[in-house]
């Protein structure tokens, strides 16, 4: 289990004056402004699932995961990973977790993987049969094999992030934490990625927590969402949760009236005061609605009774929209309070 309470972050950051005589002044009278990067967040991470921890650019994230994995210390409150505060037993807590950050390398730059691998497999005193099994997987599934005796600093960020991958699962953590892993990855090695996960998931019960702006890998490898916006989360449930919480929902219909498409378009429109139709491919009628004022019921009853209807479905919220709503509300937010002020 991973819990954070009332988590908070902040860093101090020396405010530059422009100009020569500013700079003078800066280094004199040193003032600094500071960026509240984690803002009293708090969740609890169940043991055995596949969190994707979800937000905008510089909503706190990778901030969040490097004091899960005690990189950094918090402002205030707390986090625990499996029992341990993570920046106050940085070893023993790193035994139990394997990390992937796609801006940094967790590898020995002036070593080759192989190199790099037997010296992981000393520090975390890995069993022979465990790192036979694990490098196998790697062989067949990441090409480990390809990246050959090349130092790592040498490697291209798509080799790189294949061995850090590699390297994060090596042990059999219990826990990985895994920001940005798919950077630089083709199609082909984005599934590989996927399918290891997963295999450590299904295989060991791997607690898996994932940043990623990559919704595929988010749909792929994840159960449940948490979803951070400036340093603080406006979301946790489970994947399908999240995707129930769209705000804006639609039908697709077409029918057999011997009536214009934009015809159609106005009737919906004109009906349903609020909704947005617009034609679509071959004719097709998309009817978008907001699901705070309307139920799939209401706008089903009325195409009912307006339309000879041929066909009509509702597609699945995207997990895309629902993100983009949410992150666009929040910006929308942020934008009244600035004109408020
Ligand atoms: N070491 C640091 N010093 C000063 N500010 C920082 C530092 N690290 C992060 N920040 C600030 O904290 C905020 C959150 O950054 P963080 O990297 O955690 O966001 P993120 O959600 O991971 O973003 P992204 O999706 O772009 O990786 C940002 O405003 C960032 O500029």
């Amino acid at each position: 289990m991973i819990v954070a309470h009332e988590l908070v972050k902040e860093f101090k950051i020396p405010e530059r004056r422009p100009g020569l005589a500013g700079s003078l002044a800066t280094l004199f009278t040193r003032r600094h402004r500071v960026v509240r990067a984690v803002d009293g967040v708090s969740f609890e991470i169940p043991a055995g699932s596949r969190t994707a921890y979800i937000g905008a650019n510089g909503a706190g994230k990778s901030t969040t995961i490097k004091m899960l994995t005690g990189i950094t210390t918090p402002t205030a409150g707390y986090c625990r990973v499996r029992g341990i505060e993570p920046y106050r037993h940085r070893q023993r807590n790193a035994r139990s977790i394997g990390v992937v950050f796609g801006q940094r390398s967790q590898l020995w730059w002036d070593l080759s993987v192989p190199d790099s691998f037997r010296i992981l497999r000393r520090i975390y005193d890995i069993p022979d049969p465990v790192y036979r099994r694990n490098l196998a997987l790697y062989r067949d599934l990441l090409d480990i094999d390809a990246l050959g005796t090349t130092p790592v600093r040498q490697l291209s960020l798509g080799q790189r992030m294949r061995a850090e991958i590699a390297a994060s699962l090596l042990h059999d953590p219990a826990v990985v934490f895994w920001d940005e892993p798919t950077i630089g990855l083709d199609m082909v090695l984005k599934e590989a990625v996927r399918e290891l996960v997963n295999h450590a998931h299904r295989e060991l019960g791997t607690t898996v927590v994932l940043t990623s702006h990559d919704i595929a890998d988010i749909a792929a490898i994840c159960d449940s969402a948490l979803v951070v916006d400036r340093g603080r989360v406006v979301h946790q449930g489970s994947i399908q949760d999240l995707l129930r919480s769209a705000d804006r929902r639609a039908v697709l219909f077409d029918h057999r009236d011997p009536i214009a498409p934009d015809t159609a378009c106005a009737i919906v429109e004109q009906g349903l005061p609020g909704v947005r139709a617009t034609v679509v491919d071959g004719g097709r009628v998309h009817v978008d609605y907001p699901a705070t004022e309307f139920t799939s019921r209401r706008v089903l009853a009325f195409l009912l009774e307006r339309f000879d209807l041929a066909d009509c479905y509702a597609p699945e919220p995207d997990l895309e929209d629902v993100l983009r709503q949410i992150y666009g509300q929040r910006r929308d937010a942020a934008l009244r309070e600035v004109d408020a002020a």
